[in-house]
């Protein structure tokens, strides 16, 4: 069944009502991998009670609160999932992220783009994250990259296909980073990550890994999206989660678990808060993350 542009742009997703106490919080720290190094204080409020200021929530959990799972598997949907990927991710936070809450995520399908046959197809969800008290904590927009899926608009007499979203700035070629950051991924990380809600068997099955066309399961795109969190506050946001405003990222290619992930950052000339990133592979010198925007109060 192929994908049908007026069913996915209206298809209707529940308000996804959560709570997340300090136990998801920790565990969501932790998933990423920051604690492995006992002796390195700057992820300990991240996972412990006891540091000074007590628990905090990174602010790039907000993406997996309220998120309605990886929905995309659903008959209904015509999707080909075994293809699909994560292509990037937007996140704009209007308060800080709270260590435990109760919040409702609103979910929608904002814009569907036909890149021709071959090529794929853009699928943008967009959540409202809202406290239970209807304060709106954070905007997220995930840009699924639909490889199996293209040439959608060419059948059943023909589709709409909506205007691509702006695009994100590139990241500076001609001058080093500011700032480099490595960060250590757990061999076990994805399998880890999965209970942040995503359950997409990519991330977990290798046979399923195998026919989306990788030699293994790779790590999940929003696992390097906390630790790229985590990389620009302890390098640039004095460590101090509420500074982080905004996150946008490009997934350029896959991360398998077990590697180590580096962080590169550039200063913006006269804007000391707003920051351009990208991310590499150590062990394969391979760019997996490009595009990077960061924004600090
Ligand atoms: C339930 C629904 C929500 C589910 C959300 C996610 C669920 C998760 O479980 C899934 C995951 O986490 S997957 C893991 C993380 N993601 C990845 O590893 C993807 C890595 N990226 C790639 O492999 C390639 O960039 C690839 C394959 C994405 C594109 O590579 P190419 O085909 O070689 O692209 P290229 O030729 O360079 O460009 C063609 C056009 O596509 C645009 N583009 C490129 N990379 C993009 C990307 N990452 N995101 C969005 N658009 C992208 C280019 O700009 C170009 O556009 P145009 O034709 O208009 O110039």
């Amino acid at each position: 069944m192929a994908i049908s542009y007026q069913h996915l742009k209206q298809r209707p997703f529940e308000p996804v009502r959560q709570h997340y106490g300090e136990r998801d919080t920790m565990l969501y720290a932790l998933s990423l991998g920051l604690g492995s190094d006992p002796l390195c204080p700057d992820a300990l409020p991240f996972f412990y009670e006891g540091a000074p200021g007590g628990l905090r929530a990174l602010p790039s959990q907000a993406v997996v609160l309220g998120y309605p799972g990886f929905w995309a598997r659903e008959a209904d949907t015509g999707i080909d999932w075994v293809k699909l990927l994560h292509g990037e991710q937007r996140m704009r936070l209007h308060r800080p992220l709270p260590a435990s809450a109760d919040v409702v995520g609103h979910n929608r399908i904002t814009h569907l783009t036909d890149k021709g046959e071959g090529k794929g197809a853009i699928m943008v969800t967009e959540r409202r994250l809202e406290t239970a008290g209807g304060e709106l904590l954070a905007t997220v927009q995930q840009v699924s990259f639909l490889r199996g899926d293209g040439g959608y608009s060419l059948l059943d007499g023909g589709q709409p296909s909506d205007a691509p979203l702006a695009p994100l700035r590139p990241t500076p070629e001609d001058r080093a980073p500011d700032f480099t950051d490595a960060q250590a991924i757990r061999p076990e990380a994805a399998l880890l990550y999965r209970l942040m809600g995503d359950y997409n068997p990519l991330h977990a099955d290798p046979a399923v890994a195998r026919k989306a066309g990788f030699e293994r399961p790779i790590l999940h795109g929003l696992a390097s999206y906390g630790l790229v969190a985590h990389a620009v506050l302890r390098q640039c946001g004095d460590r101090n989660p509420a500074r982080l405003k905004a996150l946008d990222v490009r997934f350029t290619a896959p991360v398998y678990p077990g590697e180590t992930l580096v962080t590169e950052i550039w200063r913006t000339p006269d804007q000391p808060c707003q920051l351009q990133l990208r991310a590499r592979v150590l062990e394969r010198d391979k760019i997996v993350l490009s595009h990077g925007y960061a924004e600090l109060a």
